[in-house]
């Protein structure tokens, strides 16, 4: 599949899955099971999709699961800084424990921005669990409370992750080869 494109895999299927199930253990034990209500996990549409999944099974707690598509990439594979919501949440998150799930925190524009969208519906609180974070490319600070690996500064597709909407069914995170982007 894709033969020819990637470069080399960063990260494999086994070692997503084995962080994965990590990830949850330090999730759950934050978000006790007994509470009133459940915990909600505000996925991040497209690329937040494989690894939400995954999570929530993976939680030995129950959550709820919500969806936001907002967009700062379109096609290019750099952030513009201007964020875009293409689909709100279809509920109120007042008075809720709420994790956002992402895929990846590159400069941090998308997450910045969309933390201070949903603190201003007053949830009861309000953390961030990504799968991955590129350190050196991050223009905005933002806290995130769960991290499953640091990764170079460069461009990686796979597990949820696009270029040009392509590339995302691979069950790993990958970097492309030099001629997938001279076309
Ligand atoms: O930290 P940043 O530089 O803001 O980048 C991170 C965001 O960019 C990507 O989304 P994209 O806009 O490509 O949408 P997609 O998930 O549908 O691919 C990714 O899924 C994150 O949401
Ligand atoms: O490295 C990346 N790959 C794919 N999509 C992205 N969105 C932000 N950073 C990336
Ligand atoms: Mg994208």
């Amino acid at each position: 599949m894709y033969s020819g494109d990637i470069a080399s895999v960063l990260i494999t299927e086994q070692d997503i899955q084995d962080k994965t199930a990590e990830l949850a253990k330090l999730v759950a034990a934050d978000y006790p099971e007994g509470g009133e209500e459940d915990l909600i996990l505000v996925g991040v549409l497209k690329g937040a999709v494989m690894f939400m999944t995954d999570l929530a099974r993976a939680l030995p707690v129950p959550s709820q699961l919500e969806f936001m598509a907002v967009s700062s990439y379109g096609s290019a594979t750099t952030s513009s800084g201007v964020v875009r919501i293409l689909k709100d949440l279809d509920r109120d998150i007042t008075g809720r424990h709420v994790l956002i799930v992402e895929d990846i925190v590159d400069s941090g524009l998308t997450l910045s921005w969309l933390m201070r969208n949903l603190a201003t519906r007053n949830p009861a609180s309000l953390a961030v669990c990504s799968l991955l974070r590129k350190p050196d490319a991050v223009k905005v600070d933002v806290p995130v409370a769960y991290v499953g690996f640091d990764i170079p500064n460069e461009f990686v597709v796979g597990y949820g992750l696009d270029y040009g909407e392509r590339y995302r069914d691979l069950p790993y995170i990958a970097t492309l080869a030099p001629h997938v982007y001279e076309g």
